[in-house]
C-alpha cells in the first residue's frame, strides 16, 4: 500500500484543516501519517508520496518575518511559530524524497492576489529531484485568520481521493 505523508505548516489552524482533510482522502487508498512542519523530519525511507502544504504569505512561502506578523494578528499563539514550510524544504536532503509529491497551500479568497506557497513548494521539491503527482492547489479563507470558504474541505478530501488513485 502506498505510503504517505502529509506535512503542512499552519499560524490559525486553517491549513491544518485542509491537511487533515486531504489525508482523510488519501487515506481510502494509502497508509497516511500528518505532521506539522516542524516535527517532520526525518522523512522515513520507504516514504512513496510527500504532500506538502502552507499558508501563502506575501504572495510565497512564509518567512520568520511573515510569520511574527501572523503572531501578532492571532488571537491565541500560533501554531507553527518556529519554522515553517520555507526552512523544512531547505534542509531536505534529495536523496530522501520520494519520487512523488504534490503541494497545496491556503489563500485568501477575496481578493484573490497572485503568488501561491504550494507553487513554490513544488518547484524546490522538483529541483530536488521529486515528479509532482498534481499540480499545486490553492484552498480558499474568507480572511488572513480564516475561516475556510464553505465546501473548501470537502474538496480537500477529494483531492486527497484522487491523489491516492495515481
Ligand atoms: C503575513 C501574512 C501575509 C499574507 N499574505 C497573503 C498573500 O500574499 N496572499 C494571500 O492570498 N493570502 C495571504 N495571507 C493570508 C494567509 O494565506 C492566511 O492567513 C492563511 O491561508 C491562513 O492559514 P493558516 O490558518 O493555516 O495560517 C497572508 C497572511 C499573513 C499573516
Amino acid at each position: 500500500m502506498t505510503h504517505a505523508w502529509v506535512v503542512y505548516e499552519s499560524m490559525f489552524g486553517n491549513t491544518r484543516e485542509v491537511a487533515q482533510a486531504v489525508a482523510e482522502g488519501l487515506r481510502e487508498g494509502a497508509q497516511v501519517e500528518v505532521h506539522e512542519v516542524s516535527t517532520a523530519s526525518p522523512l522515513p525511507p520507504d516514504l512513496d508520496l510527500l504532500v506538502v502544504g502552507g499558508p501563502t504569505h506575501a504572495f510565497g512561502l512564509s518567512r520568520a518575518s511573515s510569520r511574527d506578523d501572523a503572531a501578532t494578528k492571532a488571537h491565541r499563539p500560533v501554531e507553527s511559530a518556529t519554522m515553517g514550510v520555507r526552512e523544512w524544504l531547505a534542509a531536505l536532503d534529495g536523496a530522501s524524497v520520494p519520487t512523488a509529491y504534490a503541494t497545496f497551500d491556503t489563500r485568501v479568497n477575496h481578493p484573490r492576489l497572485p503568488g501561491s506557497a504550494a507553487k513554490k513548494a513544488a518547484k524546490r521539491l522538483r529541483r530536488l529531484g521529486g515528479t509532482a503527482s498534481a499540480d499545486p492547489q490553492s484552498f480558499w479563507v474568507e480572511g488572513t485568520e480564516g475561516p475556510l470558504v464553505d465546501g473548501e474541505l470537502e474538496r480537500a478530501r477529494g483531492w486527497g481521493r484522487a491523489l491516492a488513485r495515481r
